[in-house]
């Protein structure tokens, strides 16, 4: 399993935050600390890190008896030592949920298909789903199923049913993962009896290993190694940190800040998921706010929350016409407020990622993968790390098409974009630039390892099979590198990426050429 992203910038901030509380006491610190260390305790709880647990645990125990006494270099140098445990802890890969006797696969990537006899999908689907690293388990009586769901939690379960009945039959027990329908009527009707057997999601029958993939990364459950993120504006310092303690509990990273002023700036910085703000604030009430925020294109669309004693409905209108999207009226249960929060900040999620992503493959447009180059580069040069650009495109193309049909092709770009996301760092920026185009962004990579790098996922996917109904075939692709070391803006990285490129095409297809400077 991958590094999670998350623990590891979780413990950074800690660590950061711990560094400024020892050149500086202030409850404030100490507070972010605390609510920073719970958040990475519930989430190395859910992943199974142990050791990060234990380690947190103890830092956060050294933490609170800290302002009780007197320190000597000793305490201080031990409490330093601790910090970077934590960090180092949380940057190891995660423990495997692997359950015994279920080999190596990841258990996310394990599915169960009941299917009537009758009804056994063909092989190329598992060869298919085996090319994404999934396995289909297929079962064929609900007694067997059952068996297997005791002993093992699969990533989704899969029911096929034709719904010519008038409720679904129902499972002896209902898995704790999540339950797909795939049916052959895609009619309301059934639609609506999968809805209310507990479906969270409905696929065509046959299954369709694209329609399959793109339902498996749908939100179905909480993405835990990409928590939802919100900013809380409330200048009762005490009460933001209630609410944050209740969000970070519940897997959310939170920010907290007491100043409206500060508000643009968190957001830039923050990013986040939906900004939950106190109504009447000193420096400036919510209303003036809201109305600042929704002037901003780029902040235009983050939902916002009203918080609030307001019981007055025509000022709960007044705010709605502004653009908020809701209220909690204080005191907020910590259901009520988890609820609301969560289920529309994932909502958000979602649709912008469908605005800044290619509807085919979900990577990133051409627009987006741009306006995130030029902030990476310009990171990449204040911080003097080293970025690479690949512009790659898959060889001879139009002979599949051409062979194999359009749909063949289609599969082809879904699969080398599943391929690149599987196989790159949840850092690295991967879109679809055009046609059969793509660009990547390897952030903090240099040119020698980049070319390592893609010559090794070249080598890889020049391996796969492809499989479509007129037949099997191999695809490879060829790319142009070009890394950020003495380029100073974008478009010359991108146009010496592209150059390569063609010089790749040139040198025979299926191979990577990285630009390096003419010679003297
Ligand atoms: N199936 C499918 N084909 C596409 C898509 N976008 C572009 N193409 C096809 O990609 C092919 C690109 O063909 P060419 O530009 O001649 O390049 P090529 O055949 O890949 O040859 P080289 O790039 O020189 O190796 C064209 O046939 C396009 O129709 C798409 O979204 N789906």
């Amino acid at each position: 399993m991958p590094v999670s992203q998350t623990l590891v910038s979780l413990a950074q901030e800690m660590d950061h935050t711990g560094q400024q509380l020892l050149l500086r006491w202030d409850p404030e610190l100490v507070r972010r600390f605390t609510a920073l260390s719970q958040c990475l305790q519930g989430l190395a709880e859910q992943a199974g890190a142990e050791p990060l647990q234990r380690a947190n645990e103890e830092l956060a125990a050294m933490l609170r008896n800290w302002s009780k006494r007197r320190h000597g270099n000793d305490d201080v140098l031990a409490l330093r030592q601790h910090l970077s445990l934590v960090t180092q802890l949380a940057s190891l890969p995660l423990p495997s949920f692997t359950p015994p006797g279920v080999g190596t696969v990841q258990q996310s990537h394990r599915l169960f298909l009941l299917v009537p006899p009758a009804q056994l999908p063909a092989p190329a689907l598992l060869e298919q789903l085996a090319c994404f690293g999934y396995v289909l388990d297929v079962f064929d009586n609900a007694q067997t199923l059952q068996q297997a769901l005791f002993l093992h939690e699969p990533g989704a379960l899969i029911v096929y049913d034709e719904f010519d009945t008038d409720s679904v039959a129902p499972l002896a027990a209902m898995p704790a993962c999540p339950l797909l329908f795939t049916s052959p009527r895609r009619d309301f009707a059934a639609r609506l009896q999968a809805v209310r057997a507990g479906g969270q999601g409905f696929l065509g029958w046959p299954l369709s290993v694209r329609e399959l993939l793109d339902t498996l990364t749908l939100p179905l459950t909480p993405d835990r190694r990409n928590p939802l993120r919100v900013l809380l504006v409330e200048d009762m310092s005490s009460l933001a940190g209630l609410y944050a303690a209740v969000l970070n509990r519940h897997g959310m990273v939170t920010e907290e800040i007491t100043r409206p002023s500060q508000t643009l700036e968190a957001i830039e910085r923050f990013r986040p998921d939906l900004i939950l703000m106190d109504m009447y604030m000193p420096e400036c009430d919510g209303q003036a706010l809201a109305r600042i925020i929704r002037q901003q294109r780029l902040m235009d669309g983050i939902p916002i929350i009203f918080l609030t004693m307001e019981k007055r409905p025509h000022m709960q209108l007044d705010a709605l016409a502004l653009g908020v999207d809701g209220y909690l009226t204080k005191p907020v249960s910590s259901e009520e407020l988890v609820v609301t929060v969560s289920t529309r900040a994932s909502r958000y999620r979602q649709l912008r990622s469908y605005i800044s992503t290619d509807s085919l493959t979900g990577l990133l447009n051409h627009s987006h993968l741009f306006a995130r180059l030029e902030y990476e580069f310009a990171r990449a040069q204040r911080e003097r790390r080293p970025l690479s650009m690949v512009m790659l495109d898959l060889d001879h193309f139009k002979q599949v098409n051409d062979s194999y049909g359009h749909q063949a092709g289609d599969e082809v770009l879904v699969s080398l974009s599943r391929f690149l996301r599987e196989r790159l760092r949840r850092s690295d920026l991967i879109g679809r630039y055009g046609g059969e185009e793509f660009a990547i962004v390897l952030p903090g990579m240099g040119a020698e390892q980049a070319t390592r790098l893609l010559d090794d996922l070249r080598d890889a996917f020049a391996r796969l099979e492809q499989v479509s109904p007129r037949g099997r075939f191999r695809q490879t692709f060829s790319a142009g590198l070009c890394s950020s070391d003495g380029v100073w803006d974008v478009v010359a990285l991108v146009q010496r990426a592209d150059s390569m490129l063609y010089q790749a095409k040139a040198a025979g297809r299926n191979c990577v050429v990285s630009w390096s400077p003419p010679r003297e």
